[in-house]
C-alpha cells in the first residue's frame, strides 16, 4: 500500500439510490477532479454543479462536486467528492474514469482513515470510532460511538499517558542525578502518581458497559421444558427462528437472535427447558442451557403458570444478575394465584409489559454508561491490563532502575491505544475491519 498513491472509493452504500458520493483523495487530486469534470476545481469546500464525463469527454452525469485542498480535508490530504446520481451504470463509469488516471487507484478498505491518523487528524480510537458509528444499529451504540468520535477516549487515555511520563521523567532524573542533587520527595510524588492512575485504570477496566453496549448484552430464557420459551422468543424476534411445540424438550441447541431492546442491542438466547433429561441429546441442551444463564447478563425465567410448583433447578450465580420472572398461559386456568409479570403468548396479552420489563433490566444494567468514558473494546482492554499489571510491578519495585522500566513499559501499553507508539504496526490490525471508501 503505497501512501503517495492518490486513491479513491464509493463513499456512499453500494446498490441504486438517489446520490452515490464517490471520494479521491492524494497528490493527483486535483488532477483526477480536473479531468472527470473538465473544469478546474471550484472554489474550496463549496458545491458547485459540474458534468462528470469519461476521460474521452462523454459526459457520465451531472452532479455536484467538492473540492478540499490539504489540509483541510477528512484525509489531511487533497481530497474531493463527486456527488453523482446513485445508478450502478453511472458510479461503474465514474469509478472507471477515475482509474483510467495515471497514479490514482482504488483504495483499500479503511485507507481514507488510515491516511486521515497517519497525519493527525484524529487517533485511533476515533478512527475506531468511526467504524463503530457506520455499524451502530441502535441509539445507544451510536451516541457512545459519537462520544468517542468527539475524543472523550483520547482525552482520557492521553491524559494517564502524559502523568504517567512525567513520573517516568522525574524517575529517571533521580537515576541520573546523584540523591543530593535531586530531592526524595520527586520520587514519592512519581510513585504515588503512578499508584493513582493504577486505581483509575483498574476501575475503568471493571467497568464493562461500553463493550456490552458496543457488542450487545446477553439475555437467556431459561425454565422448565413447555413453559413457552421459544414461543416468547418468537414473539420477540416478530418471526418464527425456534421451532415451538407441544411436545416438553423440543429445543435442545441455543437459538440466538440479535434484537434492539429499549434502544440497545442485545442477544436473546432459547434454551432447552431444565428437567431431569431423558436422553443424552437433551442433557447436553439442558447442560448449555444452565450455561449460558450462568453466562447471561439478563436472565428471563420463564414458568409455566399452569404448573406453577415445577420446582428450577437454577445456576447459583442468578442472584447476582438481573433476573425477570415471568408467568407464562395466562390465558388458561391456574392452580394458584402467583406473583410477578403475567402474559399470555397465545393471545398476546402482557407481552408489551415483559418488554418494557426487559428494557429497563437492559437499561438498569448500562445506566449511566452514558456520562464517564467507558471502555469500548477488547484492544483497549488488552492494552490498559498490561499497562496496570506494568504498574502494580513498579509499585513493588524497590529499585529505581526497575521502576522506571516498568513505568515505561505502561506509557508504553497506554501510548498503544490512541497510536502514540508504534503506529504502523497497529493500523493494518484496526484498518482491516473498515469497508472501502470510509
Ligand atoms: N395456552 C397457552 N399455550 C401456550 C402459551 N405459550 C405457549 N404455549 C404452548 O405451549 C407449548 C410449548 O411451547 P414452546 O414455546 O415450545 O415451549 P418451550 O418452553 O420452548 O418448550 P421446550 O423447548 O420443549 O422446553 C406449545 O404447544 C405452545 O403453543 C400460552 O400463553 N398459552
Ligand atoms: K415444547
Ligand atoms: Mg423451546
Amino acid at each position: 500500500m503505497r501512501r503517495d498513491d492518490t486513491i479513491y472509493a464509493l463513499a456512499s452504500g453500494a446498490g441504486r439510490a438517489g446520490v452515490a458520493v464517490v471520494r479521491i483523495s492524494g497528490p493527483d487530486t486535483r488532477i483526477a477532479l480536473s479531468s472527470v469534470t473538465g473544469q478546474r476545481p471550484p472554489a474550496p469546500r463549496r458545491a458547485a454543479l459540474r458534468n462528470i464525463q469519461a476521460l474521452d469527454g462523454m459526459v457520465i452525469d451531472r452532479g455536484l462536486v467538492l473540492w478540499f485542498p490539504a489540509p483541510f480535508s477528512f484525509t489531511g490530504e487533497d481530497v474531493a467528492e463527486l456527488h453523482c446520481h446513485g445508478g450502478r451504470a453511472i458510479i461503474e463509469a465514474v469509478l472507471a474514469a477515475l482509474s483510467g488516471i495515471p497514479g490514482v487507484r482504488l483504495a483499500e478498505p479503511g485507507e481514507f482513515s488510515r491516511r486521515a491518523v497517519l497525519n493527525g487528524k484524529f487517533d485511533l480510537t476515533q478512527a475506531e470510532a468511526i467504524a463503530d458509528l457506520v455499524d451502530a444499529e441502535t441509539p445507544a451504540q451510536r451516541s457512545q460511538a459519537l462520544r468517542q468520535y468527539d475524543g472523550t477516549l483520547s482525552t482520557l487515555y492521553d491524559g494517564w499517558r502524559s502523568e504517567l511520563s512525567k513520573a517516568l521523567a522525574w524517575a529517571e532524573a533521580a537515576i541520573d542525578f546523584s540523591d543530593e542533587e535531586l530531592p526524595e520527595e520527586v520520587v514519592a510524588e512519581a510513585r504515588r502518581m503512578a499508584e493513582s492512575i493504577l486505581g483509575e485504570i483498574t476501575e475503568h477496566l471493571s467497568d464493562a458497559r461500553g463493550e456490552l453496549v458496543r457488542d450487545g448484552l446477553f439475555v437467556a430464557i431459561v425454565g422448565p421444558p413447555n413453559a413457552g420459551k421459544s414461543s416468547l422468543i418468537n414473539a420477540l424476534a416478530g418471526r418464527d427462528v425456534a421451532i415451538v411445540s407441544e411436545k416438553a424438550g423440543t429445543t435442545r441447541d441455543i437459538i440466538e437472535v440479535r434484537l434492539n431492546l429499549g434502544g440497545y442491542a442485545v442477544v436473546v438466547a432459547d434454551t432447552a427447558g431444565l428437567r431431569a433429561a431423558a436422553d443424552d441429546i437433551e442433557a447436553e441442551g439442558v447442560r448449555r442451557a444452565l450455561a449460558r444463564a450462568e453466562t447471561a447478563d439478563v436472565v428471563v425465567l420463564l414458568r409455566d403458570g399452569t404448573d406453577p410448583d415445577n420446582v428450577l433447578d437454577l445456576p447459583d450465580n442468578l442472584d447476582s444478575k438481573t433476573v425477570v420472572t415471568v408467568w407464562n398461559k395466562a390465558d388458561r386456568e391456574w392452580p394458584k394465584p402467583l406473583e410477578g409479570l403475567k402474559l399470555s403468548l397465545k393471545s398476546g396479552a402482557g407481552l408489551e409489559d415483559v418488554v418494557t420489563a426487559l428494557s429497563e433490566a437492559v437499561r438498569a444494567r448500562l445506566e449511566s454508561a452514558e456520562e464517564a468514558p467507558v471502555l469500548t473494546r477488547a484492544r483497549h482492554r488488552e492494552a490498559l491490563t498490561q499497562a496496570a499489571a506494568a504498574l502494580e510491578r513498579a509499585g513493588l519495585a524497590p529499585e529505581l532502575e526497575l521502576y522506571a522500566e516498568d513505568l515505561r513499559l505502561a506509557v508504553r501499553a497506554i501510548g498503544r491505544i490512541t497510536g502514540r507508539v508504534d503506529v504502523e504496526d497497529l493500523l493494518d490490525v484496526i484498518f482491516r475491519d473498515f469497508c472501502i471508501g470510509k
